[in-house]
């Protein structure tokens, strides 16, 4: 049984979170009952009030507030696809009642890319039977600059009639599209978009790789990169970032810096950040495919990397730690290794453990500035931004 709607009103977490950490489940994943513009001001509001309550016995200063688009932000989205006689539609389930699929016309969040597309493939998808038969899952990500990216995911194995239509959908369509089946994936153009746009006087330029993280709302992107611009301004010497993904902050931080070390544990999101440090000019960065565990490790001391040879870590003057971990926030290891920071930038999708972080770092480190980005409208979620300083009384005697 399926039901027809014009709107999504609550959206599962699979859309909502990175899809990187883990996804608990907490009121704060519940959704807000609503998915109406008018309704955004107080839930945005709502979110930003909570936020102040749950930090402020860390002494937070007043939030700077970003808010997203209220329609067309999301540059990812996925659906399933709700086969019933011979059509088949785009699905999603409510997380109060996961059995009842609802099905969709359109999905106000999407972006423009996403949003146009969306019946032209579905129209496609029903006309064509080796594009349609076992398809189960429909993935879109689009970028700020106008590019699209299609993965088509079945229960069965691509073959030779499915490859033929496939390219004539994306010659049509003028998209990348990716087809995957169990241990099959079959690319059809590229496997990757080129995000593009201008930030602080510079055109910036970012390889985005199927399947590999990338901030789902463009728009709060960007107002999140200039605010961690702002607050580094000034603040030299080198850079260690941590959870650097393809490099989204690492090319909008690295001019304010002497020398920056970047890590990052994923392999294709290390590739895209090494193509993008050369496609914007950047030249300061030294990027090493790390968990945050090992570098942490490094840094204290511990085992030799064969990953950091070549990198002379006692050469670094840092003064900054950047970090944008997945929900899970900071391991106990890289909490230890913040602390010997004087300035640590934390981005964080997850306000729980940000709360946990921060009081862990309490006694060395005060909340000099705040942010509330509000990547996820309609929902409980919020990303936040905040600048840590160290304790003048945690500083070591020169
Ligand atoms: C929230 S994303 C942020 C990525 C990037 N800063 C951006 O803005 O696109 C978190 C990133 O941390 C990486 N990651 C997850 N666990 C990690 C770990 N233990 N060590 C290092 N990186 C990790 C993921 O691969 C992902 O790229």
């Amino acid at each position: 049984m399926s039901r027809r709607q014009a709107y999504i009103p609550p959206l599962a977490p699979t859309l909502i979170c990175d899809r990187t950490g883990p996804v608990g489940r907490s009121v704060r994943d519940m959704p807000l009952p609503s998915f109406n513009p008018a309704d955004y001001p107080a839930q945005l509001a709502d979110k930003v009030a909570r936020y102040k309550a749950d930090f402020a016995a860390f002494g937070l200063p007043e939030p700077a507030v970003f808010e997203s688009a209220r329609e067309a932000y999301r540059l990812r989205a996925e659906f399933r696809m709700w086969h019933e006689g011979p059509r088949v539609d785009y699905a999603m389930f409510d997380p109060a009642d996961p059995k009842q699929a609802i099905v969709l016309d359109a999905f106000a969040p999407a972006a423009g890319p996403i949003a146009a597309a969306m019946p032209v493939l579905r129209d496609r998808l029903m006309a064509s039977e080796p594009l349609k038969r076992k398809i189960f899952q429909v993935e879109f990500l689009a970028t700020l600059s106008g590019e699209l990216m299609i993965s088509l995911v079945y229960h069965r194995p691509l073959d030779d009639a499915w490859q033929a239509a496939a390219e004539a959908l994306a010659a049509d369509m003028g998209v990348q599209l990716i087809g995957r089946s169990r241990k099959q994936k079959i690319v059809i153009g590229r496997d990757w978009l080129l995000e593009e746009f201008e930030l602080d006087g510079r055109q910036l330029k970012y390889k985005q790789i199927e399947g590999s993280f990338t901030q789902p709302n463009g728009g709060v992107n960007r107002q999140m990169l200039g605010w961690a611009r702002a607050q580094a301004a000034g603040i030299g010497g080198d850079l260690l970032e941590l959870y650097c993904g393809n490099g989204n902050f690492t090319i909008a931080l690295a001019p304010l810096f002497g020398r920056v070390l970047a890590t990052e544990m994923s392999k294709p999101s290390v590739q895209a950040a090494q193509f993008n440090l050369e496609a914007n000019g950047v030249a300061n960065v030294t990027m090493v495919r790390m968990a945050s565990q090992e570098i942490s490790d490094a840094l204290a001391g511990g085992r030799e990397y064969r990953r950091m040879q070549g990198v002379d870590l006692a050469a670094y003057r840092f003064s900054t730690l950047f970090v944008d971990p997945p929900r899970s926030g900071l391991d106990a290891g890289t909490v230890a290794l913040a602390r010997g920071f004087d300035h640590i930038l934390y981005i964080s999708c997850n306000p729980n453990t940000l709360q946990e972080n921060v009081a862990a770092l309490h006694d060395t480190h005060e909340i000099a500035a705040a942010a509330a980005f509000d990547q996820f409208p309609y929902t409980h979620h919020l990303e936040c931004g905040l600048l840590l300083k160290r304790r003048a009384a945690a500083k070591a005697p020169a």
